[in-house]
C-alpha cells in the first residue's frame, strides 16, 4: 500500500445530493473549458507557477517547480512527508516568497504574491488547522468570509445608512445561499463550537466559498475527518467546482480521496515535481511508486490504490 490512509473511496457513486441541480462535470468537460481565453485567442491558466525554488538554510523545500492549473479544474498536489506541499501552497498564497520563479494569477505575475490582496485576485485559502470561530454561529462564521470586502473604517462611517443596509442584506443573502448549498441550514444558528469536526470542516468550506472565489486553495481539507465524512466532504468540494464555479487546488495526505476527486495530480518528492497527470497516469508512474515506498521496484509495480 502506498500509505496507511490510501483506501479507495467510492467517490464516483458516492456523491451526496447536490443542493442545486446542474449536471456534474466530467474530466472531458474540464479539458474543454480548461483555459481562460485571452483577447488574442491565447489560452491562459488560472494559476501558473514557473521555475519556483525555495530553500530554508540548507534545505531545498521546492526546486524548479512548474505547475499550471486550468479553469474549472480540481488539481491536487500530493507527496510524502516533507515533500514540499505546504511550502508550495504558502508560495501560491504569498506566505512564503520563493527564492526564484514567478507565480501568475490570471493576468497578474508576481515574484511574491501579495497575501493581503489575495481576495482581490479572487483567491481564498483554507488552513489545515480549523480557523472556525467556535463562539460564533455558523451563519456568522460564514459571514466572516465576506469581511474583507468592505473596510471596517468605511463600514463605521456608513453605519445606519441605506448603503450599509444594502451591503448587509447582500452579504446575508450570499451566506444563506452557501449555507443551503452545503446543507448547513439546520445548524445555521448553532454555535460552531457545538458541531462535530466533519461539520466544522464544511462550515470552513462555506466561509471560503461565500465570496465566490475563482481559485480556492484547500490545505489538507480531509485531515482528521472520518471516512464517511470524507465522502460527503469530497462531494461538496466537487460541487463547489461544478456548481459554484471555483477552480480548486488542494494539498492532501489521503491519496485515496485525492485520486477519486481530482482531474489532475502533481506529485512532489524532496521538493521536486516528479509526476503530473491524471490520477490514472500518476497511479502507475514508477517514480511515484518509488517515492512513496522509498525503494526501487520492478517495472510492473503499480500503486496499490
Ligand atoms: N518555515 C520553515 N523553516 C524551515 N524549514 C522549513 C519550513 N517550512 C518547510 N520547511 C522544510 O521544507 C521541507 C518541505 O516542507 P513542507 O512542510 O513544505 O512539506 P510537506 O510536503 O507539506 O510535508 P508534510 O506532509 O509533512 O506537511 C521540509 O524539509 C521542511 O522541514
Amino acid at each position: 500500500m502506498i500509505a496507511a490512509s490510501a483506501g479507495v473511496l467510492p467517490l464516483d457513486g458516492g456523491l451526496v445530493e447536490p443542493a442545486l441541480s446542474a449536471p456534474l462535470s466530467t474530466h472531458a468537460d474540464v479539458a474543454d473549458r480548461a483555459f481562460v481565453k485571452r483577447g488574442s485567442g491565447e489560452i491562459q491558466p488560472v494559476l501558473a507557477l514557473a521555475d519556483i525554488s525555495l530553500s530554508f538554510g540548507g534545505v531545498a523545500a521546492l526546486r524548479d517547480i512548474d505547475l499550471e492549473v486550468a479553469q474549472g479544474e480540481i488539481r491536487a498536489v500530493i507527496g510524502p512527508n516533507g515533500a514540499g506541499k505546504s511550502s508550495l501552497l504558502n508560495v501560491i498564497s504569498g506566505l512564503y516568497r520563493p527564492d526564484r520563479g514567478r507565480v501568475r494569477l490570471g493576468e497578474h505575475s508576481f515574484a511574491h504574491v501579495p497575501t493581503a490582496r489575495l481576495a482581490q485576485h479572487g483567491v481564498v485559502r483554507t488552513f489545515q488547522n480549523l480557523a472556525v470561530f467556535k463562539g460564533l454561529s455558523v451563519r456568522d462564521n460564514v459571514l466572516m468570509g465576506l469581511a474583507h470586502r468592505v473596510r471596517a473604517g468605511f463600514l463605521r462611517q456608513i453605519a445606519g445608512t441605506p448603503l450599509a443596509r444594502r451591503i448587509d442584506t447582500e452579504n446575508r443573502a450570499a451566506a444563506e445561499d452557501v449555507i443551503g448549498f452545503l446543507h448547513l441550514r439546520e445548524v445555521r444558528d448553532r454555535a460552531a463550537g457545538t458541531l462535530p469536526y466533519g461539520l466544522l470542516k464544511r462550515v470552513e468550506l462555506a466561509r471560503a466559498l461565500v465570496a465566490r472565489p475563482s481559485l480556492l486553495l484547500l490545505d489538507e481539507p480531509f485531515a482528521g475527518v472520518s471516512l464517511g465524512e470524507k465522502r460527503e466532504l469530497a462531494a461538496h468540494v466537487r460541487n463547489a467546482r461544478d456548481l459554484y464555479g471555483a477552480t480548486i487546488v488542494l494539498i492532501e495526505h489521503d491519496i485515496g480521496v485525492v485520486m477519486g476527486l481530482s482531474d489532475r495530480v502533481a506529485v512532489l518528492d524532496y521538493g521536486r515535481k516528479i509526476a503530473d497527470g491524471t490520477p490514472d497516469q500518476v497511479r502507475s508512474d514508477q517514480a511515484v511508486v518509488d517515492a512513496y515506498l522509498g525503494v526501487a521496484h520492478a517495472d510492473e509495480t503499480e500503486l496499490a490504490l
